[in-house]
């Protein structure tokens, strides 16, 4: 009874805000069929004489999602990152959504980590203090110190969230649903979908052991780096719903004038964001996925300043082999302006439906593409680039792929971020040798028997399908009464099966190695991968 009055409640908030906000005009905007667009005409309110918003529609939305409280905040906030669906104003406007949100009372904080960890506080803590460092929408920081010694963090997430995000969602899915029914405006922009992803970033969010986690891993990928601290995770004191970390004092790193004072170097500063988040996509295809600015400090007193720290890891993405290579390749054949590529390689990813027309969609990407290529290089975005194809690509039905999504998204902070920091920096020029060296490892001996291995580990399994194949075609020759001599000889067809791998496997690393070679300047040492490339399909042909 109390669940439902709690609905019916929300229920009517939502309503009233959404008629305040005139979200209703930006409803009825959308195109819809006309019989659906007259229903509008019954609600009693729209016959009343109203005086026109002085506010933008995006803002209007901006609005709404603020008096709806945090769950529909950070809604909006992953929504102003879709701009491969949104329109730039409400996307622009989305990304001003602040959650501001009131601490909750440090006895719940604390009767939270009693609870959790079955121990008392001063138990745990030699010092724990209940006025909180930072309060945000899931979960609030303390600052506290081990028995010890240890300078740590604990952060703990809000009280009763669960039923309220529950709730919230379910909400937020009817909306979703009541509009992709109404309006092909909507349909287009997958709304169900948005809010199906939200769902999982929200319940990931909720689990701050998935957070320590991905610190663990994030913290021990840069291991004795000099470009990125992540802090420790004290894993005796974690649990669902209470994280501790080691405390860090840095920078922020939008503090430009802090960072000035100590002398940075805000060029090297610039470039070390792109080279970690290159080291991140490439070397280790595990990438911090919630570089916004309030998650990166910088550390100017270590030996190797200015190194960055980096909080908050509950979100990462990562990049299968496949779609690392696809990536790479995809953005070779930009720089190359090589179009038809780039629609071939989507389609051969399977990111876009094969029976796609190749030349439409190479059509539609040259359209958006070339006036990107008129800058300089080193003013252009590699994160508008992405979102420019994803936006064709979206016209194309390319099913949404998360990690790409998650990757772009990172790619237009880490963007924004280093050209905040220093204006002139050159990305293409900064993200190449990475790259390079990625491709170049992809083409290298090392990889190449790894190449092999795992083929060779195939030949079994092959070996054994045709030898199956083989007695099946001598059972069936012998019951037609024809000789069985036709059929080759068990040795000779393993032999061809493992040249034909070693063909694949030759002429895929000569192809990757050729897209390199056509845009990276050809060096001694690549002369030679190439001459072993082509020697591998000669070997492979043989
Ligand atoms: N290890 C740490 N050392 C010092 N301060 C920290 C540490 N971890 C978090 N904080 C402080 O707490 C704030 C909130 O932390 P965090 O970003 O992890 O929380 P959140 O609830 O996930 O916030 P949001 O979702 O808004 O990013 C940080 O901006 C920082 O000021």
């Amino acid at each position: 009874m109390m669940k439902l009055f709690a609905a019916a409640h929300r229920l009517l908030r939502i309503f009233f805000i959404l008629i305040r906000y005139r979200l209703d005009d930006l409803i009825f905007d959308l195109p819809m069929p006309f019989w659906l667009r007259s229903m509008g005409y019954l609600l009693p309110w729209r016959w009343l004489p109203r005086h026109k918003s002085t506010h933008s529609r995006g803002a209007r939305l901006r609005l709404a999602l603020e008096g709806l409280g945090p769950i529909f905040i950070k809604f909006g906030q992953i929504l102003s990152t879709r701009r491969d669906l949104l329109p730039t104003d409400i996307a622009d406007e989305l990304a001003l959504l602040q959650d501001k949100v009131p601490p909750f009372e440090s006895e719940r904080a604390v009767a939270l980590v009693e609870q959790q960890l079955d121990a008392k506080v001063g138990d745990i803590f030699a010092w724990f203090d209940t006025k909180p460092l930072a309060s945000a929408s899931v979960a609030q920081v303390h600052a506290a110190r081990l028995h010890t010694g240890e300078e740590v963090v604990v952060k703990v997430i809000r009280p009763g969230l669960k039923s309220i995000i529950d709730q919230d969602l379910a909400w937020l899915y009817l909306l979703a649903r009541i509009a992709e029914a109404a309006s092909s405006e909507a349909r287009r922009l997958h709304l169900v979908e948005v809010v199906d992803d939200y769902a999982k970033t929200i319940h990931d969010e909720l689990d701050l052991l998935r957070e320590a986690a991905n610190s663990s891993q994030l913290r021990r990928n840069f291991e004795h780096s000099e470009l990125l601290y992540v802090p420790q995770v004290y894993w005796d004191y974690c649990r669902p719903q209470v994280l501790v970390m080691e405390r860090i004092y840095g920078i922020p790193v939008t503090d430009l004038s802090a960072l000035a004072a100590q002398n940075t170097d805000m060029r090297l500063l610039a470039e070390r964001g792109v080279e970690i988040f290159f080291t991140q996509v490439f070397r280790d295809s595990f990438f911090h996925a919630d570089m916004h600015p309030g998650n990166i400090f910088v550390s100017t007193q270590t030996p190797h300043a200015p190194q960055y720290i980096a909080i908050d890891c509950g979100i990462v993405g990562s990049l299968t082999p496949e779609d690392q290579d696809y990536l790479a390749r995809n953005l070779i054949a930009f720089f190359k302006r090589d179009y038809r590529k780039v629609a071939q390689l989507h389609i051969d990813s399977g990111w876009i439906p094969a029976e796609t027309k190749v030349n439409e969609f190479e059509a539609a990407i040259r359209t958006v593409c070339e006036p990107i290529f008129e800058k300089p290089l080193k003013d252009i975005s590699f994160g508008q680039l992405l979102l420019r194809l994803f936006q064709v690509a979206r016209r194309f039905n390319m099913e949404v792929q998360p990690q790409l999504v998650l990757l772009q998204k990172t790619l237009l902070n880490i963007e924004g971020l280093g050209r905040q920091l220093y204006p002139e920096l050159d990305l293409w020029r900064t993200g190449r040798p990475y790259l390079e060296r990625w491709m170049c490892e992809r083409m290298g001996p090392k990889h190449l028997v790894n190449t092999l291995q795992v083929q060779l580990e195939q030949v079994p399994r092959v070996a054994g399908m045709a030898r199956s194949l083989l007695e099946h075609l001598a059972r069936n020759a012998a019951e037609q009464g024809r000789p069985a001599h036709r059929v080759q000889p068990r040795s000779s067809a393993l032999l061809s099966w493992v040249g034909i791998l070693l063909l694949i496997g030759g002429s895929m690393q000569a192809s990757l190695y050729l897209e390199a070679a056509q845009l990276f300047s050809l060096t001694a040492w690549s002369s030679w991968l190439m001459l072993g490339a082509g020697l591998c399909i000669l070997v492979g042909r043989r």
